[in-house]
């Protein structure tokens, strides 16, 4: 891809992990300011001077935004196990048919812990 560009949306979720071993911290309910970065790919549009407007990246997470924020992740359906890994998987296989270029979702759990998903053929 020769350029990308990304946005960022803030959304804030309860979650709780089932699979964990017993005594893990990340059974119990808890919740999180996640951030998720949309990343998508393209060639310059010689006229715009751009690769997508942010505006249509902002409206393709729309939909999903509503599902997730002040939500309980583990109620979401396909968000069972609401890992990380799961939720970027979960945002791509949502995302991809209805924004072409995407390239990245990166979703950020906590300050230092996340998840960098480039899709199924990465
Ligand atoms: N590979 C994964 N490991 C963990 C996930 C995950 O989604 N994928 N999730 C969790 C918990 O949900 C937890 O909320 C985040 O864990 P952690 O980074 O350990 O949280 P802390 O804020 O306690 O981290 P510190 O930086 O050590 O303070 C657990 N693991
Ligand atoms: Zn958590």
């Amino acid at each position: 891809m020769p350029l990308t560009i990304f946005k960022v949306f803030q959304l804030e979720a309860a979650h709780r992990l089932p699979h964990v071993p017993p005594g893990h911290k990340c059974a119990r309910v808890h919740g999180h300011s996640f951030k998720v970065e949309v990343h998508v790919g393209g060639p310059l549009d010689p006229t715009l001077g751009w690769v997508m407007d942010f505006a249509d990246v902002k409206a393709a997470f729309a939909p999903l935004h509503e599902q997730l924020d002040h939500h309980y992740l583990n109620d979401v359906p396909g968000l069972d196990n609401p890992t990380s890994e799961r939720i970027a998987q979960w945002i791509w296989e949502r995302l991809q048919p209805t924004l072409p270029g995407l390239a990245r979702v990166v979703v950020h759990e906590t300050c230092t812990s996340g998840c960098d998903y480039r899709g199924p053929t990465a």
